[in-house]
């Protein structure tokens, strides 16, 4: 296992930064880079764990979409209750669809879990009860969000819950600042360097785009769910619960 190994990627200067990617590299310290980079992502995942007790209903199907090493997925199977139900995860890195089967097959549950290597926005999503996106709408072409969301909406059952986590904007500039500023003094106490820190920023400008809460909740709404709200924010990370 490799799970502890501490992330190193951006720690000497890079002549040029190139666009991040789930690549092999990332996929060995991602357990460190996610924990050390997202203020609550441990909350998270514990309260998707009790979010599952709750929301499952029997017979139903569960999916963790961008599910990486199946940190959500592997929560969700400890905490579901509810009988004869399965736990789809959903991965484009087969880095990642690699690692994340190792993770899944290393411990036990009632659950069967399924981990498919594929595009989200071209998967099947049906007879759902519960539906995840931690942290990976935001890598999703802006244009093509609400149409994914409208997807998942559309095979999720009344009482479905989806927990949709993502890096915001405030679109105020100041308060922008001042997020982004708590964010990267948060980095820098979890051992990142300045450097590392400037590198990343430019690694993520391309590929991570940020919408404002307010954006987010008009698409849920769009899409169909009747209950939304953000549940948790730490600085610039945000949390929402939408019910069907
Ligand atoms: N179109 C796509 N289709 C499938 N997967 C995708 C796509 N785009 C990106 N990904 C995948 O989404 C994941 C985003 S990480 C999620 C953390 C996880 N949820 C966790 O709870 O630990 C978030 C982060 O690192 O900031 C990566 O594994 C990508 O390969
Ligand atoms: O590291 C950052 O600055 C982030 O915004 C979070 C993150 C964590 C892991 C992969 C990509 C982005």
């Amino acid at each position: 296992m490799h799970h502890s190994d501490t992330d190193l990627i951006y720690s000497k200067a890079h002549k040029q930064v190139k666009d991040f990617a789930f690549d092999a590299q990332v996929v060995e310290v991602f357990p460190d880079m996610i924990a050390r980079s997202v203020p609550g992502y441990n909350t998270i995942i514990d309260t998707i764990g009790r979010l599952s007790q709750q929301f499952v209903q029997k017979n139903t199907n569960i999916y963790d979409l961008g599910c990486s090493l199946g940190a959500a997925t592997l929560a969700m199977r400890k905490g579901v209750n509810a009988d004869n139900c399965q736990i789809i995860g959903v991965d484009n890195s087969a880095d990642m669809v690699k690692r994340c089967k190792m993770h899944v097959d290393a411990f036990k549950g009632k659950t069967p879990v399924t981990i498919v290597e594929g595009n989200i926005q071209d998967i099947d999503i049906n007879n759902a009860s519960m539906v995840v996106l931690n942290f990976t709408l935001q890598f999703i072409e802006k244009e093509q969000r609400q149409a994914l969301l409208n997807k998942i909406s559309q095979g999720m059952l009344p009482g479905g819950l989806l927990v949709l986590s993502e890096k915001i904007a405030k679109g105020d500039n100041k308060i922008d600042e001042l997020l982004i500023d708590l964010h990267h003094k948060f980095k820098r106490d979890n051992g990142y360097s300045e450097l590392e820190v400037a590198q990343k920023r430019s690694a993520l400008e391309k590929v991570m785009l940020t919408d404002t809460i307010e954006v987010h909740t008009e698409r849920l709404t769009n899409a169909g769910f009747n209950h939304i709200s953000p549940w948790f924010q730490c600085f610039n990370f945000t949390s929402f619960v939408a019910i069907k």
